[in-house]
């Protein structure tokens, strides 16, 4: 496995993305889910934050005490589904600034289509993580980071639920200095460019449409 490739395996994790997986379970138990395991990946894509120490004082004594360093983090969502892990994440990192990289695959193509773009202000300062729960042919996510790096972002993490194969391969091409957290690799991609067992569009899970 690539050193760039974490694969959480917490059993919690594991559990709830059979939950997921179903194709009976109904928009809000997907989306609650969601939510809940955006916050046990989030604890593996923070593990390597910069600390520092400041000075603080404790009803007992004076001590220097570990703290981010830095400018506050930012979070980029790749709308629509990436949205799906930003709440959770939110709740473990209220003081993080947030961004929004509209992007959705042509069907035909399964090349991204940009709609929309808006970051947080000095990138190059921030550690970056970047959310979506699905990394397919992974032409998104690398899309993604493509602008966030030519808006300065330097220091940049992924975040997914669901990856193929091709989609981590094509990552690591293209942005190799990118670490990527996900939470199980499948099997492969099918000809229309889902993943194979995957959960569907989760898009379309997390909202009801389709
Ligand atoms: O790795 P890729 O092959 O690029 O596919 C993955 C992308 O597809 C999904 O978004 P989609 O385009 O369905 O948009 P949506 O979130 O609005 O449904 C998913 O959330 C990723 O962004
Ligand atoms: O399986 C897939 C592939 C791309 N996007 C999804 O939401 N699911
Ligand atoms: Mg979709």
């Amino acid at each position: 496995m690539p050193d760039h490739l974490t694969i959480v395996d917490h059993p919690l994790v594991q559990h709830k993305l059979t939950v997921m997986r179903e194709v009976a379970t109904p928009t809000a138990t997907f989306r609650q889910l969601l939510r809940e395991i955006s916050q046990l990946l989030a604890f593996e894509v923070t593990r390597d934050l910069d600390l520092t120490t400041r000075q603080i004082e404790t009803p007992l004594c004076e001590m220097q005490a570990p703290t981010l360093a830095g400018r506050d983090p930012a979070l980029i969502s790749i709308l629509r589904a990436g949205n799906g892990f930003l709440d959770g994440m939110l709740d473990l990192i209220p003081f993080a600034r947030v961004g929004f990289v509209g992007l959705q695959r042509d069907e035909e193509t399964l090349e991204p289509m940009q709609y929309y773009f808006k970051v947080p202000d000095r990138l190059d300062e921030r550690a970056v993580i970047v959310v979506d729960p699905m990394l397919a042919t992974g032409h998104s996510s690398a899309a993604a980071i493509d602008l966030l790096k030519q808006n300065g972002a330097k220091n940049i993490r992924l975040m997914c639920l669901v990856a193929a194969p091709e989609g981590v391969a094509h990552m690591h091409e293209k942005h190799p200095d990118v670490p990527l957290v996900i939470a199980a690799l499948d099997d492969h991609l099918n000809e229309k460019g889902y993943i194979v067992p995957g959960l569907g569009d989760a898009g379309d899970r997390m909202f009801g449409t389709k």
